[in-house]
């Protein structure tokens, strides 16, 4: 029964979580694992809350989500 949690900037939409759940279940699927025991828990952090190379990710430049 994998869980997998994503942890990410906050700002994706919900299609694009979609699309993340069908990869990310799929690629399970592909090593034997039955679709309905991937659990994905999504964690959207503001980039108020999230520091990478000494600087927030709200004071760094801005990249496409
Ligand atoms: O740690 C970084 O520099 C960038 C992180 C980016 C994300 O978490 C994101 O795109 O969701």
């Amino acid at each position: 029964m994998p869980v997998i949690t994503v942890e990410m900037h906050e700002g994706r939409s919900i299609a694009q979580k979609k699309q993340l759940v069908e990869g990310i279940t799929n690629e399970f699927v592909k090593i034997g694992t039955p679709a309905e025991k991937v659990t994905i828990i999504f964690r959207d952090v503001a980039k108020t809350n999230w520091a990478s190379g000494g600087k927030l990710s709200s004071e760094s430049a801005a990249r496409p989500l």
